[in-house]
């Protein structure tokens, strides 16, 4: 089963309604690739869901940012599943790096959410990704493997998963990270000593300076999913990448063979991520 090409715009915590309007106007305007090419999702905050599901063109989508980890009740403040399947969401972001980090949400935490919502009929893009600190301390490699586990412990179906790898010293930060660093032998490491993934994983590091996009990327068949799951599950899962894509870096980064697609911050604001859109392209031409 292919994997179609998949661009995520998660607009964070930002917005005013103004705003948001002349994004969709934005979006509604934009001569994009066919859904058969690529999978247009936007999460915008919480409040603007229905506006912009609303207003956005058929064949985008929306997603919700983060919903409780079970049936809603007394819980201040939060969003259930069984609203956003109320409401005709089809999408939520689960586990993103910036909840982990500040908000303290556990890998347990989120395997349960990830679990819970697919249970209520919502796809997700579960997020891995480890912060600079825990990059530093050099314990990315397990950071992100317990991540995954943690998701994978809790479904057995992952058809509606869409796993998104987003180390947050790479949001919106245009952090350089040159190959000498040492935690690309980490990464390496990493690789080709854990077993339990199902697919191949990357990682990128990415300059702000025009034209110098520094990509490791390092590939291994993990077996997981395969021995746990199943080939095809295997196959089917799209692992896409999130930090400090924009117009510029697009391209390049959707050429290599085993990028799905991009969740993207900043950029998603801004007419680049048209561009961004578009470089599903270089995807349906390779
Ligand atoms: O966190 C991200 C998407 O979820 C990435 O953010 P930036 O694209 O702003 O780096």
């Amino acid at each position: 089963m292919g994997r179609k090409f998949f661009v995520g715009g998660n607009w964070k915590c930002n917005g005013t309604t103004e705003e948001v309007k002349k994004i969709v106007s934005l979006l509604n305007a934009a001569d994009v690739p066919s859904p058969d090419v690529v999978e247009v999702v936007v999460s915008p905050p919480y409040v603007f869901l229905p506006v912009v599901k609303s207003s956005l063109r058929p064949e985008f989508h929306v997603a919700a940012q983060n919903c409780w980890v079970k049936k809603g009740g007394a819980y201040t403040g939060e969003i259930s599943a069984e609203m956003l399947v109320n409401l005709d969401i089809p999408w939520v972001i689960l586990g993103h790096s910036e909840r982990r980090a500040i908000l303290a949400e556990s890998n347990e935490f989120v395997g349960d959410k990830v679990a819970y919502a697919l249970a209520q009929g919502l796809k997700v893009i579960a997020c891995i990704g480890e912060t600079l600190e825990q990059r530093e301390a050099g314990s990315t490699v397990d950071v992100v493997a317990a991540q995954t586990k943690a998701i994978a412990e809790k479904i057995s179906d992952w058809s509606n998963v869409v796993l998104a790898y987003e180390p947050v010293w790479a949001i919106g930060t245009g952090k350089v990270a040159s190959p000498a660093q040492a935690q690309e032998v980490s990464w390496f490491s990493f690789i080709y000593s854990i077993n339990s993934w199902s697919k191949l994983t990357y990682v990128f590091h990415i300059s702000n300076q025009k034209n110098d996009i520094m990509m490791i990327f390092g590939a291994a068949t993990l077996k997981w999913l395969q021995t746990n799951v199943s080939p095809q599950v295997a196959a089917s899962t799209r692992i896409i990448y999130g930090g400090s894509v924009n117009g510029g870096n697009c391209k390049e980064l959707a050429a290599k063979p085993d990028v799905d697609g991009f969740l993207v911050g900043g950029a998603s604001l801004k007419p680049e991520f048209i561009d961004i859109i578009k470089s599903a392209e270089v995807k349906k031409n390779a």
